[in-house]
């Protein structure tokens, strides 16, 4: 697979501007470089923000009818294109292309989502209750959007960004991971073969993320930011957001516990723990990072788990049969294994599964602690590796008070047949997100989101629209 009918060129104005800087884009399972993108600078981002900022009027004064019927037209042309852009996902970020199609099916749903949402934008009117006025309440668009967008799902959280944006009437400057330009500047093919004006959507690849971001994040034409990344990238931005007072959306990293109640279902606790920890080789922001099994059914959880992920054929996503592909790069392979031997060294027991791979690709060997000590910073970090961390409790009420320790609250996941302790559990998780009896959680429709460090802001579901949104009051006297 080539991907040379991809211009070397930013999607500035409608228009596809070349570029004489490049940067490499590699195929995480082999190591090779298999493209040739625009590398752009802080001129090219405050190119891409003058577009947005021309387009803004013209494309808020649409009828929300029209960005609908948009949305829909990249919805259909989206699977028209599926396997091809599945196909780049896998080339450029290595999930097994089973993950990908899937992506692809989940990403297009955030446009039709959207289209759906776009047509339903509501305002009030009413009298004042201390009388003396009518009050009006209009939605306009936020206005001019960046939007930062990571490698793990290259197609999902751009669409999950870019689909609401248009509906509320918004331009965007996009700019996607520097791992993952492909899909995104496949993606913005498809907006542009939708029908989307010339302006209204910006691309801009980059390799210098921070120089291009922030005189773009400083601009007063700037409206609005919305990232998803990790919580110490998502801190700096905020930072950067304040002078401007800028709406933010930021979908930050996690640690999601994984409670395996007295009363589980086994059948269903092994089958939620290999989907919550091992898709996207455990790269995903609501992975299953922490799990906690009742002593009761630990014996039988671990050994069942173990079997479940020592069978998982781990490869090159581009193989039909991989289930679990290399990770992203060689920096989170040096990561993720300090991370496994600093817990070792304090105890854990190491039960490592599937073969080994040895390079070129980045792959790491997935692997079970068990008995890990809840100080060591694999309990406190973010995996995102096909590694578990697995403790047992006999106490509830000491398992709640450890999943809920730390600062971050994305997802959590329960699993137990006792309807009440189980609910009980679920609710009382700081986590903005509990998959209950389920290890997948995401859905288009539903407010994809943390809690406390783990973000601000919604995305999907019926209040995803108004983050890009203000509301307008117009106090009418009598
Ligand atoms: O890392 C965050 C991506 C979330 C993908 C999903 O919606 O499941």
């Amino acid at each position: 697979m080539t991907h040379t009918d991809l211009p070397v060129a930013q999607f500035l104005g409608g228009r596809w501007v070349a570029s004489a800087a490049t940067m490499p884009v590699v195929d995480p399972a082999t190591g090779a470089q298999i493209a040739t993108v625009a590398d752009g600078d802080e001129v090219t981002g405050l190119a891409a923000l003058d577009a947005a900022a021309a387009a803004q009027h013209d494309w808020a004064a649409t009828d929300a009818r029209h960005r609908s019927d948009i949305l829909l037209r990249a919805f259909d042309l989206l699977h028209a294109d599926a396997e091809r852009i599945a196909r780049t996902i896998t080339f450029e970020m290595g999930k097994p292309l089973a993950e990908a199609r899937a992506e692809v099916s989940y990403g297009a749903e955030f446009l039709r989502w959207f289209a759906e949402e776009a047509t339903r934008a509501s305002g009030a009117y009413f009298r004042a209750p201390a009388g003396g006025r009518r009050i009006a309440v209009r939605t306009q668009p936020v206005g001019p959007v960046f939007a930062i967008t990571p490698w793990n799902f290259p197609l999902a959280m751009v669409t999950r960004k870019i689909a609401p944006a248009l509906a509320a009437g918004c331009t965007v400057v996009l700019k996607p991971a520097p791992q993952t330009p492909l899909t995104a500047l496949e993606f913005v093919r498809i907006l542009e073969a939708a029908g989307v004006p010339p302006g209204v959507v910006n691309c801009v690849t980059t390799s210098r993320a921070p120089q291009v971001s922030a005189p773009i994040i400083a601009d007063r034409r700037l409206r609005k930011l919305t990232f998803t990344g990790s919580t110490a990238v998502g801190r700096a931005l905020l930072a950067q957001a304040a002078p401007g007072v800028l709406r933010v959306s930021m979908e930050l990293g996690g640690n999601a516990p994984f409670v395996v109640l007295e009363s589980a279902d086994l059948d269903k606790a092994v089958e939620g723990a290999v989907l919550a920890k091992l898709r996207n080789a455990g790269q995903t922001c609501v992975a299953a990072d922490r799990f906690l099994v009742h002593a009761a059914r630990a014996a039988e959880f671990t050994e069942r788990f173990l079997t479940a992920v020592a069978a998982l054929p781990v490869g090159d996503g581009k193989d039909e049969t991989t289930r679990i592909g290399p990770v992203i790069d060689d920096t989170a392979v040096r990561r993720i294994s300090a991370l496994v031997d600093d817990a070792v060294d304090q105890g854990a027991q190491r039960h490592l599964l599937g073969p080994d791979i040895d390079g070129p690709g980045h792959f790491v060997r997935p692997t079970v602690l068990t008995d890990v000590d809840a100080r060591t910073r694999l309990w406190n970090s973010e995996t995102f590796g096909p590694v578990t961390a697995l403790r047992t409790f006999t106490d509830p009420a000491a398992a709640l008070r450890l999943a809920n320790a730390g600062y971050s609250g994305l997802a959590g996941y329960v699993f137990g047949e006792n309807l009440g302790e189980t609910m009980e559990f679920a609710e009382n998780l700081e986590t903005g997100m509990v998959g209950v009896n389920t290890g997948i959680i995401s859905d288009p429709a539903a407010p994809f989101g943390g809690v406390k460090s783990s973000g601000l802001g919604r995305e999907g579901g019926s209040t995803g629209l108004a983050e890009y949104q203000e509301q307008q009051y117009l106090a009418i006297a009598r």
